[in-house]
């Protein structure tokens, strides 16, 4: 990657002291198709706190992807209660659970979080464009030099390689400086080396005061991270 510089200002509108960045209390989802009925969280509750991060793993289908859509509040929970930064998040209507998200929350997921048709640029603004005024804006250059993408700050999704696509992914997440950063699997299609340069980047985030809670299957995220929750079934395991 190109020489990276770094963005570890502490985010603005931290939790107070002492306040968890991330509560999810007892969390239910179901699926129906059908007569079929599938329980794809089952009671889940966890803790997030400022400067913390948290790496939640599990086999396939015990519920991960569900969780941290719940957790974002693209999903409602069928029970339970996610809050962020001292604000109920889930059952809310969905304007307010955006505003919400868009305040607190950065959202790294496998699908990379970019617009195809819009250049790196245009995808951190279109992000910063739901903030209010007065709420920060890191620099989309700042951003992407962050994640070593400064010279590609015009080029469109589809004309970067998969490691550029995932730091692109990162500089978009961080784009409203938010106080907690939810990921799935943001190392997912990554060799050793780029992997290793994303996890520094959010480990820098982290140092700084950030929430991060990460969905992953790799040992190298696990180790990086400061506590390893396993969920199976849709509960996390003791
Ligand atoms: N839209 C849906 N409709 C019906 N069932 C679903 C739906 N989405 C997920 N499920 C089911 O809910 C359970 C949990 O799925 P989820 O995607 O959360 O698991 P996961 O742990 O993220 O899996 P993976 O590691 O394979 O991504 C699975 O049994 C899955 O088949």
């Amino acid at each position: 990657m190109a020489s990276a510089t770094t963005v570890t200002a502490r985010p603005q509108g931290l939790a107070p002291e002492g306040q968890p960045a991330l509560v999810a209390d007892r969390l239910y989802r179901f699926y129906r198709a059908g007569d079929d009925e599938t329980l794809a969280l089952q009671g889940v509750s966890l803790t997030l706190q400022p400067g913390e991060m948290l790496a939640v793993v599990g086999p396939s289908g015990s519920g991960k992807s569900t969780l941290l859509s719940c957790l974002a509040g693209l999903d409602e929970p069928a029970g339970g209660t996610v809050t962020i930064a001292g604000h109920r998040l889930s059952h809310q209507p969905e304007p307010v659970r955006a505003g919400l998200r868009a305040k607190h929350i950065g959202i790294l997921l496998q699908s990379r979080n970019l617009l195809p048709h819009l250049n790196l640029t245009a995808n951190i603004s279109l992000v910063q464009s739901a903030l209010r005024r007065s709420h920060p804006r890191p620099a989309a250059l700042d951003l992407l030099e962050s994640v070593g993408l400064a010279d590609r700050a015009q080029s469109l999704p589809r004309q970067l390689s998969g490691g550029e696509l995932a730091r692109a992914g990162l500089a978009v997440a961080l784009a409203n400086d938010a106080q907690v950063i939810l990921a799935d699997e943001p190392t997912g299609e990554l060799d050793g080396e780029t992997e290793q340069q994303v996890l520094d980047l959010l480990r820098q985030r982290v140092a700084a005061g950030t929430a991060l809670l990460v969905v992953t299957h790799s040992a190298e995220v696990m180790a990086a991270a400061d506590r390893v929750i396993t969920l199976a079934d849709g509960k996390v395991q003791a």
